[in-house]
């Protein structure tokens, strides 16, 4: 919901945030009038958007998810966000690889289908991270991507970004997953989309511990990053929201996480804290437990403001950094 740390007193809010704070504190008190023209959501005299990130509990039956899904997406749709973030696996969480690869389909599948419905039903643009997509050679290796699409209000597909970085993590009697045996990485970082809510940056769960990614898209003009997520409890724990506040300060970017919470199956849990931060680092929205969503306006010019008054881009030394970017992954055991 709106206003996280409310319990602190309005002056040291003020002194603790970023001066436009401010006035962010007093839009939470006084929400913006909505107006709706036909799939276009707009907002009178002030150009913040409002997005949704959703939460949820994916199982293996996709049926249920979608339920699930389209019903967040409705209740975002009938409160004026004009765009919804879904989680990594909104379309389905197996309890094996063969459940997960049963169960994958393409683009031009029913569930993509039954989205690009959704969208043009309610006319808010989606986030669909970590769709289960087919690779290209599926008949001869059933292996599959990470996909996180973009749809447009019109229910159109505008982007495709293909998860890179696979979780293949071994901590002992804790979390035992390795994304790559079923999982092609994707081959390229997609450029930043203009959607209604700014331009979005797209990843993907696990790629938030890399920030080259996010300062590459930085770099090409993202305004807001984003990371639909099933991150596991243990991880979610120690790292989800340092990492999430990290990378917003850092790349001076909103970060929108959607994300799986709670058990999936009996091998499953996932952490949850789906998680607005802006780019001054601050919570501005969090889900609380269970399925929901939680709601954030977008302030494009605090997005300018911020990167005005500390120009990082400016201060960054790219002639040192050559040599961190170019490491090679070498086993340092
Ligand atoms: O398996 C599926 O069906 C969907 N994919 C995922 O849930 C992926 C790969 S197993 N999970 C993560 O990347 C968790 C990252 C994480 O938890 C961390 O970075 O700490």
């Amino acid at each position: 919901m709106l206003g996280a740390r409310s319990q602190y007193p309005i002056q040291i809010l003020k002194d603790f945030f970023h001066p436009a704070a401010a006035g962010w504190l007093a839009r939470v008190k006084s929400p913006t009038i909505h107006y709706r023209i036909k799939n276009m959501s707009i907002v009178a005299n002030a150009p913040n958007p409002l997005i949704a990130a959703c939460q949820m509990t994916s199982t293996a039956n996709k049926d249920q998810n979608f339920a699930t899904c389209s019903r967040l997406v409705r209740e975002a749709a009938s409160r004026s966000a004009c765009m919804v973030f879904l989680p990594e696996a909104f379309d389905f969480i197996g309890s094996s690889t063969e459940e997960t690869l049963s169960q994958a389909e393409t683009l031009q599948g029913d569930l993509i289908q039954r989205y690009k419905g959704l969208a043009r039903e309610c006319g808010v643009w989606l986030s669909l991270g970590g769709f289960h997509e087919r690779g290209n050679d599926w008949e001869n290796d059933r292996r599959i991507y990470n996909s996180h699409l973009i749809l447009d209000g019109k229910g159109s597909v505008v982007s495709v970004y293909r998860k890179t970085h696979l979780f293949d993590v071994e901590l002992e009697g804790r979390v035992s997953l390795k994304e790559s045996k079923f999982t092609i990485p994707g081959p390229e970082i997609i450029p930043p989309v203009s959607t209604p809510v700014g331009k979005v940056g797209l990843e993907i769960c696990y790629d938030l511990r890399f920030p080259e990614i996010s300062l590459a898209l930085a770099q090409e003009g993202a305004e807001l990053l984003t990371f639909p997520s099933a991150f596991t409890l243990t991880t979610g724990l120690a790292h989800w929201e340092v990492l999430l506040r990290a990378r917003a300060i850092e790349t001076q970017c909103y970060v929108v996480a959607a994300a799986q919470t709670g058990r999936h199956n009996e091998r499953r849990t996932s952490f949850g804290h789906a998680m607005v931060v802006d780019p001054w680092g601050c919570v501005v929205a969090q889900c609380t437990e269970g399925t929901g969503l939680c709601y954030a306006q977008v302030d494009l010019q605090y997005v300018r403001r911020i990167r005005q008054e500390m120009p990082i881009v400016m201060h960054r030394r790219a002639d040192l950094y050559g040599k961190v970017a170019a490491i090679k992954a070498t086993p340092n055991l």
